[in-house]
């Protein structure tokens, strides 16, 4: 396929590196100029245009931009008929792009995650899903969505993402001045996680952890005690209360 991406930004630059090796002709915004130089080297026959020209070379046109640019950004620009449009925006709904790329179709929303570099992540969706899957569903697992109200409370869920990251990382960083190899923490705690969130159902594991007296088990009751449940349903209450600031 023809595709063309408009934002070379973080996620773009991932969904590229996820299609990299399928014989698509993928031609990137100009924008970011740093990492599409970067992709332009990397990835054999990838092309770097200003806007209009990514359209032009385009049959399919994904959106890699955040929603606030886009809605002044879209408009001045030329889609065609016969275009297919998929969405990256968290916090644009797809009614709304519809109206930026006319008289292109907006297909669907696809909310990717950078681990879709190296396939395997999950891919929430909303819309026609068709095309989506056709690029994407043979190497990561697509979520289709059935509404746009489902999507906001997907998109809400999904934020946990970052602070478990970031409560990861600090562990890290508490683990890794204690111990003989500190590159060590990181990739244990990674793999840990991975691996016991991959094997099964939360509420398994977490009665796995649930071992009188032990570590795991002490840890979670000081971080109930200290609030956190209570915190992140108020902080996923807020975020779903709220629309994104554009
Ligand atoms: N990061 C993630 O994991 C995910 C992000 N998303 C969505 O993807 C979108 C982008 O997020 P992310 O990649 O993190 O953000 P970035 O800030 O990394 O990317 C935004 C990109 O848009 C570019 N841009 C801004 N203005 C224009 C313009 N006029 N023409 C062309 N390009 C322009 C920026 O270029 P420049 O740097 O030159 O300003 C940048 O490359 C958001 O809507 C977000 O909701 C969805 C799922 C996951
Ligand atoms: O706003 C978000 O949460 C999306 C997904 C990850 C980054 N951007």
């Amino acid at each position: 396929m023809r595709i063309g991406i408009l934002g070379t930004g973080a996620i773009a630059e991932a969904v590229v590196r996820g299609i990299a090796a399928d014989g698509h002709e993928i031609t990137v915004s100009d924008r970011s100029a740093t990492r599409a130089a970067a992709l332009a080297r990397e990835v054999a026959g990838l092309r770097v245009a200003p806007n209009q020209a990514v359209l032009e070379a385009a049959d399919v046109v994904i959106l890699g931009l955040v929603a606030g640019a886009a809605a002044t950004v879209l408009p001045g620009l030329r889609f065609r008929p016969g275009q297919r449009v998929i969405s990256l925006m968290a916090g644009a709904a797809l009614t709304e792009v519809a109206a930026w790329v006319a008289p292109a179709r907006a297909e669907a929303v696809m909310l990717p995650y950078p681990a879709i570099a190296a396939g395997g992540s999950p891919i929430l969706a909303f819309g026609d899903t068709g095309l989506v899957t056709a690029l994407f569903g043979a190497r990561n697992r697509i979520f289709a969505l059935a509404s746009e109200a489902e999507l906001a409370d997907f998109l809400v869920a999904q934020a946990v993402l970052s602070p478990l990251a970031l409560a990861l990382a600090d562990t890290a960083a508490w683990l890794a001045p204690r111990v003989s190899d500190p590159a060590a923490a990181e990739v244990f705690l990674r793999d840990l996680v991975a691996t016991s969130l991959a094997a099964g159902p939360l509420r398994d594991l977490l009665t796995a952890l649930d071992t009188p007296g032990g570590y795991n088990r002490r840890l979670r009751q000081h971080m109930e005690r200290a609030g956190l449940t209570g915190d992140l349903r108020a902080g996923l209450d807020d975020l779903a209360g709220r629309a994104p600031p554009r």
